[in-house]
């Protein structure tokens, strides 16, 4: 996969990303290769993931402070764990220019949306985004420029919103690759929650489970894990500071889902249970359905891509 080559001329004059983990510093490569701004800024409150980016060489110039960050910024990124984005807020919140865009990347959207509005004054326009693309590891050296590629980034816009600025914001995530969608932020809690929340909640439980079992040694579950259980320890290998903080932000969602999920989990038990076959079979040649119109949809790979060389 290669991306695209630079613009003939940047969407903006500075874009700003603060958190240079995964996301961070893959919108910064990305940013980078397609020149999307005249110059890319970039800040983590971690000296050493400084450091590392800035002998990476993925960012024109590395900020030692938030404010430093954010000054005469046109676009700040913030692209730390959900639970920080309100801290990070208050720390760039009276520096940011009046008409800059401030934007996100987390995994929800509400609760974000309530943190920053809370935080950046009204001459800012507050526009939180998700990028449905990741992998299950962190920081700056985990990134990489086409990870958003042909991936889902997911706007939602406050009402009243400004057009001007998320049609930009549009642009700068059309430029990396992506294909952009708008919702309101409480949609896409509750699709998220169902589509990738919740999923990474049961390979988390499914991998304890299975370490807990005291009939099964570890090394037997190792050694046997070629079957399902081994994409769930990929999932469940995911950063544990940023999934915690997915299912404290979005409580009521996965709440709602789970108890779905767990209800239906009871009657696959009970078709079990009592040998209903049939039962059994048509949900999941159901199941099989949705998986081959995903593929048909050219959204996944016929075979697993984990674990795919990246540039
Ligand atoms: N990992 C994934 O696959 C995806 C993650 N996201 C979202 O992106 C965000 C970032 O996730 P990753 O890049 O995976 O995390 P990461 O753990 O790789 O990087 C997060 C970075 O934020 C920095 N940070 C934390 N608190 C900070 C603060 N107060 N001020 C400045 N920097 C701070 C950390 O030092 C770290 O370098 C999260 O909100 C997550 O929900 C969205 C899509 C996919
Ligand atoms: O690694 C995977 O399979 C993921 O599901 C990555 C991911 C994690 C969190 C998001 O909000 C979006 C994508």
């Amino acid at each position: 996969m290669v991306l695209d080559p630079p613009l003939p001329k940047p969407l903006v004059g500075r874009l700003t990303v603060i958190g240079l983990g995964l996301i961070g510093s893959s919108i910064l490569r990305a940013a980078l290769a397609r020149r999307l701004a005249d110059e890319v800024v970039a800040y983590d409150h971690f000296e050493p993931v400084r450091s590392r980016v800035e002998a990476l060489g993925i960012a024109d110039r590395v900020a030692a402070t938030p404010e430093e960050a954010v000054t005469g910024a046109d676009v700040v990124i913030l692209c730390v764990p959900v639970g920080a984005m309100g801290a990070v807020g208050e720390d760039i919140g009276p520096h940011v220019a009046p008409g800059a865009i401030i934007s996100d990347v987390g995994s929800v959207k509400a609760s974000v949306a309530k943190a920053l509005a809370g935080q950046i004054p009204d001459y800012a326009h507050v526009i939180p985004a998700h990028p449905v693309a990741g992998t299950e590891y962190s920081g700056p050296d985990a990134g990489f420029a086409t990870l958003f590629q042909n991936r889902w980034c997911i706007l939602t816009p406050p009402e009243g919103a400004d057009e001007g600025a998320v049609d930009l914001l549009e642009e700068i995530w059309a430029a990396m690759g992506a294909n952009v969608e708008r919702m309101s932020a409480e949609r896409h809690d509750l699709v998220l929650a169902i589509t990738s929340h919740v999923p990474h909640l049961i390979a988390y439980n499914i991998v304890g489970t299975a370490a807990d079992l005291e009939t099964v040694t570890q090394s037997e579950v190792i050694k046997y894990s070629a079957g399902g259980f081994r994409d769930f320890t990929r999932i469940a290998a995911s950063d544990p500071t940023m999934w915690r903080d997915v299912f404290l932000n979005n409580r009521e969602a996965v709440i709602e889902v789970l108890g779905r999920f767990t209800e239906d989990l009871f009657a696959l038990q009970r078709a079990i249970r009592w040998e209903q076959g049939d039962a059994l079979f048509e949900l999941f040649t159901r199941t099989r359905a949705i998986r081959r119109s995903i593929i048909e949809q050219g959204q996944e790979t016929a075979a697993p891509d984990f674990g795919r060389a990246h540039d």
